[in-house]
């Protein structure tokens, strides 16, 4: 082993968690190195994640387009298409991802270290390269942000060859005649998208009644009934009793109510769980909770002052955008320097076709907060743009307080939706109230157009109800 190197912050992981808080720290001034297992920088959400389902998911964009304009156009996938085809911007997005990033490290100083890291102790690290090289690091501050992986229940024997997860779905070559999926949560409902838009019949299989527990229930009806309209099916409230592969053709579900479910593939998307089992964290001093995540504060900081865990390892919400902020509030807190106040106001992006997007409260948590809450409503269908591109799947909902006035949540279903929450998030983070959007100028046509007319529905409420409004 050579001698030992010193840095002010280590952190573990190059994914968009461990690249924030990296740069964050360097940027103030510090002695930063950043451990990487794998070869390439970016993390999961550049190789297995975000990225590459987000190249796939355009593919299915672009067709679901001319299908709208079924009356002119006649368009259908070519027999025996491979995945790859259908990816084909991948290899330079994913490749100018990690230039730009590589140069981004360089540029602010920080050294990139290759290889494996465990604990020694709560300061002392060892790194150990591909080639089996050992090297002792220390530092005064440890940011933990190893990501996770996907997590695998008991009962379905994954092989990555019929039965896939997250990280094998894309190594698929040809797409599949039929696919069952298991696990209604984000990843499972934008590949279901992706999935039944090229034309292939998903079954989506969840213990849960709904898809997307956590959204707005009106939302995720509208998510089912395009699913549905693709020709995808959701079994909701059903328990798995086995899956097996019969070894010719199939992957056969059984359920728990004798139904058996047999499909070419299988994609199993049941959750995550974090990449912790080879940091030796024990030496440190650290001790997972019981679901398998290190404790942490509102900063990240763990129950060693000064290791912090971010991003997916810390647990959810499991978004690069969140991992991304906890890494910068982790630096900014362990530093010494002002955090900021919004983290309560992370807008949610799911990149279904339609695609889902929420800020601040929905309807049910506002109403449990709140009760006479005012809810404001605009479909796609009375919006120009809409009706333009044949968006009729579209709702953006408004939700205000019980005077009507002030905003407390904005959802969105419908095209642009990750691009249009900003609009609302900002009003919520300026504290805006439910006019702004029926005094300000929109272009037209645009989609925003959508948020004036959820302002001029609570407005025209907030008339009818004018008892309920003084009483406040
Ligand atoms: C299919 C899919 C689609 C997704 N789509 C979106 C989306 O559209 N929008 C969104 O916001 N989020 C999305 N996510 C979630 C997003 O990818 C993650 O939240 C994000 O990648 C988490 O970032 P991270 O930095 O915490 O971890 P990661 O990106 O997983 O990075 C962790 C890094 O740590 C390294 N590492 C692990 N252990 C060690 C060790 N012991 N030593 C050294 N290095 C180590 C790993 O190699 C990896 O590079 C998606 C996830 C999946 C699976
Ligand atoms: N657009 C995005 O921001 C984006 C995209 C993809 C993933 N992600 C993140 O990745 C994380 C993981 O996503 P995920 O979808 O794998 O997990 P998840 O925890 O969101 O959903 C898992 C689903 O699987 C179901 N489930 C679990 N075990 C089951 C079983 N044995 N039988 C039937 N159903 C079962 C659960 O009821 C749940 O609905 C999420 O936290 C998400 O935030 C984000």
């Amino acid at each position: 082993m050579s001698r030992v190197a010193t840095y002010d912050v280590l952190v573990i992981g190059s994914g968009p968690a461990g690249q924030k808080a990296a740069i964050m720290a360097a940027k103030s001034g510090k002695r930063v190195a950043v451990i990487e297992r794998e070869q390439g920088l970016g993390g999961s959400c550049v190789y297995r994640g975000t990225i590459p389902s987000k190249t796939l998911r355009e593919a299915a964009l672009s067709l679901e387009r001319v299908k709208r304009g079924a009356a002119v156009f006649d368009c259908k996938l070519r027999e025996g298409v491979e995945v790859g085809m259908l990816m084909q911007r991948l290899d330079e997005v994913v490749s100018a991802h990690s230039r730009y990033m590589g140069d981004q490290l360089r540029r602010n100083g920080i050294v990139l270290l290759h290889g494996c890291s465990r604990f020694l102790s709560d300061h002392r690290l060892e790194l150990t390269t591909v080639d089996g090289v050992t090297q002792e690091l220390t530092a005064g501050l440890i940011v933990l942000a190893t990501g996770s992986r996907p997590r695998h229940p008991a009962k379905i024997p994954v092989d990555h060859e019929h039965i896939l997860d997250s990280d094998s779905i894309l190594s698929m070559i040809y797409l599949p005649r039929s696919l069952t999926i298991v696990g209604a949560g984000v990843v499972g409902c934008e590949y279901a998208s992706i999935f039944s838009l090229l034309g292939v019949p998903v079954t989506i299989i969840d213990a849960a009644p709904r898809p997307l527990q956590f959204v707005d229930a009106e939302l995720t009806e509208r998510f089912v009934a395009s699913f549905e309209g693709y020709g995808g099916r959701y079994c909701g409230r059903q328990r798995i009793k086995n899956v097996r592969w019969d070894g010719l053709l199939s992957v056969v579900t059984t359920l728990e109510n004798g139904e058996e479910i047999a499909t070419e593939k299988m994609l199993v998307a049941s959750g995550r769980q974090p990449n912790l089992e080879d940091l030796n964290v024990g030496a440190a001093g650290l001790e997972p909770n019981a679901k398998g995540y290190l404790p942490v504060n509102q900063y990240g900081q763990t129950a060693v002052p000064h290791i912090y865990a971010v991003g997916d390892m810390a647990g959810p919400p499991s978004l690069a955008s969140s991992a991304m902020e906890q890494g910068r509030r982790a630096i900014c807190h362990a530093l010494g320097m002002a955090v900021g106040s919004v983290d309560h106001l992370i807008p949610m992006g799911i990149y279904t076709i339609p695609e889902l997007s929420s800020v601040g409260l929905d309807e049910s948590r506002a109403r449990e907060r709140y009760r006479n809450i005012v809810v404001g409503r605009a479909d796609f269908s009375e919006v120009a743009r809409g009706q333009i591109a044949g968006s009729d799947q579209g709702l953006l909902k408004m939700i205000a307080g019980p005077d009507g006035h002030q905003l407390l949540g904005v959802q969105i279903i419908g095209d642009h939706a990750t691009e249009l929450i900003h609009l609302g998030e900002l009003a919520l983070i300026n504290g805006n109230p439910v006019e702004t959007f029926v005094e300000g100028i929109f272009n037209f046509p645009t989609y925003a157009e959508a948020y004036r007319i959820a302002a001029l529905d609570i407005v025209k409420q907030r008339g009818q109800r004018p008892v309920l409004a003084k009483a406040g």
